[in-house]
């Protein structure tokens, strides 16, 4: 029997305030379909990621259907998709600059219980601190777990929200502009640790507005404009001048420079 899609949007939309920031998008990904979701400042993006980590809700359709669903499922207990769907954002990293300070081992542990810290109802089993040993280690923070993690560099910071988010072996991981704030290098050797992700099988769904991040992996491109899909289709073909020009509104050339891509305006 073929598994449900990783996602389906059919007929979304989200107001936020009294805009529609997401305007009537369908769409469907498949396990294993590596996508890149590309789009100007404003376009959308952000409300799509929190569309999808249930931080925002569709409007109701007038025919009752559901309009969002994940794994198949319309409704879904946040600690128990998390389990399935691992989310990295620029507002989960805010989340943690503020209040009193978690350690990083303490904020991936947490990521069990989809909270921000441990708290005296949560048990914490031997199993989970390997996992949570191993995950730190894989993505190269081992070293950062004792320290707060609002006192770490934004990249430091980035991959221990990314071992937070894989604890639980998700099946895919939404990624929301993982590369802000991060240096050449840093960004260069954190895009290749998501590649080593998506080769071990886990799904990435990678939000940005950077072709440079768009990763080999990555086959579909989806381009949002203005809360609407504008294009939806290969790589190859929709990482190229004459739909980034239109999408961003200035002329765009794009270069391949295998396996990875650069723009600049032209
Ligand atoms: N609370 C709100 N009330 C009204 N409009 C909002 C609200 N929050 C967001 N918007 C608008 O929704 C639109 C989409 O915002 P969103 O943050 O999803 O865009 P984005 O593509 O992620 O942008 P960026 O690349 O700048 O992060 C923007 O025009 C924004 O001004």
């Amino acid at each position: 029997m073929p598994s449900s899609p990783l996602l389906e949007l059919d007929h979304a939309s989200v107001l936020r305030g009294p805009r529609t920031v997401l305007d009537d998008i369908s769409l469907r990904i498949d396990e294993g379909e590596h996508t890149a979701i590309l789009g100007p400042n404003g376009s959308g993006k952000s409300s799509l990621a929190g569309l999808l980590s249930r931080n925002f809700y569709p409007l109701a359709r007038a025919d009752g259907r559901a309009s969002v669903r994940v794994f198949g499922r319309e409704r879904w207990a946040v600690d128990e998709l998390r389990g399935l769907l691992g989310i990295v954002s620029p507002a989960l990293q805010n989340d943690f600059a503020l209040d009193e300070p978690v350690s990083a081992g303490e904020a991936v542990l947490a990521g069990f219980f989809a909270a921000r810290a441990l708290g005296l109802d949560h048990r914490v089993t031997p199993a989970m601190r390997e996992r949570a040993q191993a995950v730190l280690t894989a993505l190269g923070v081992e070293h950062l777990r004792e320290r707060p993690l609002a006192s770490l560099s934004t990249g430091e910071a980035r991959r221990v929200l990314i071992a937070r988010a894989l604890v639980h072996g998700p099946r895919a991981l939404l990624l929301d502009e993982p590369c802000t704030g991060l240096d050449p290098a840093a960004r260069r050797q954190f895009l290749e640790s998501l590649r080593e992700l998506a080769r071990g099988g886990t799904t990435l769904i990678l939000i940005t507005h950077h072709v440079e991040e768009v990763l080999p992996e990555i086959g579909r491109v989806i381009l949002l404009d203005q809360g609407k899909i504008r294009a939806d289709g290969a790589k190859a073909e929709l990482l190229a001048d004459t739909p980034l020009s239109a999408l961003f509104g200035v002329p765009m050339r794009i270069e391949r420079r295998d396996p990875w891509y650069s723009a600049a305006l032209a």
